[in-house]
């Protein structure tokens, strides 16, 4: 059958999320760079694979798919093999699957609005836009973020990874946005959760992040 495409390009967060789990269940994939920039996110053509003008978008076959989590979740139920990890914990019945569930609202609804806006504020809008940073939004968010981390550092006292002992589908959507956010000045937040900082790592180590974050920059100059 021929590859999966996903339509956005490598260095944005929620195409990376989408390609994370490609490269975890080993599905053959093609990426179809969209011109961000030059706004080809708006055009017709795209607006029709994704109705909010926003990459990534995702096509296997007649099917057309658009929000990176739940293009991420096909991707797992349907290409996963067995040699590759149970990420969804649908395997272990409604009460692992449940706990997945949990961490990866988590990350949606708590973890991801107090630490987008560093990201935005300190990466995104100075690259794509030449805009200056909001230092009130940034301190309100690490604030915000540092509540959020405490919270993380003492479920991670408790169990391995997030939904439990093992790796999954909730872990591996930190990944975008923590990549970014540690190429802010701020990353040495981190240093004040050991264990969050360790469950990082581990994930860093991961061999699908290792091919994603290659084609992720780690160093931007404004
Ligand atoms: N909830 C959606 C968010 C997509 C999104 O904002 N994508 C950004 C680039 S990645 O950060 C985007 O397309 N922005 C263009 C715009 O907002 O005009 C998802 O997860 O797919």
């Amino acid at each position: 059958s021929s590859p999966v495409k996903v339509f956005g390009h490598a260095t944005s967060t929620n195409v990376a999320r989408v390609l994370l789990c490609l490269e975890e269940v080993g599905a053959e994939y093609e990426l179809v760079p969209v011109d961000f920039l030059a706004g080809e996110h708006n055009t017709p053509e795209h607006v029709q694979r994704n109705p909010f003008g926003k990459i990534p978008a995702f096509q296997d076959g007649d099917l057309v798919l658009f929000e990176s989590r739940a293009i991420a979740r096909y991707i797992l139920r349907k290409y996963r093999t067995p040699g590759s990890p149970d990420l969804l914990g649908e395997n272990g019945g409604a009460e692992e699957a449940a706990m997945v569930d949990v961490w990866t609202e988590v990350e949606a609804q708590q973890y991801h609005p107090a630490i987008s806006p560093v990201v935005f504020e300190c990466i995104i809008f100075p690259v794509m836009r030449g805009a200056k940073t909001d230092q009130k939004v940034v301190d309100e968010s690490l604030e915000r973020l540092r509540l959020v981390l405490g919270t993380y550092e003492e479920r991670l006292s408790k169990s391995r990874y997030l939904a439990g002992d093992s790796f999954s589908f909730a872990d591996l959507n930190h990944f975008p946005f923590t990549f970014y956010f540690m190429a802010t000045p701020y990353a040495a937040l981190l240093d004040e959760y050991p264990r969050v900082k360790a469950w990082w790592e581990d994930l860093m180590a991961r061999p699908s992040v290792k091919r994603v974050c290659a084609n992720m920059p780690t160093k931007f100059c404004f």
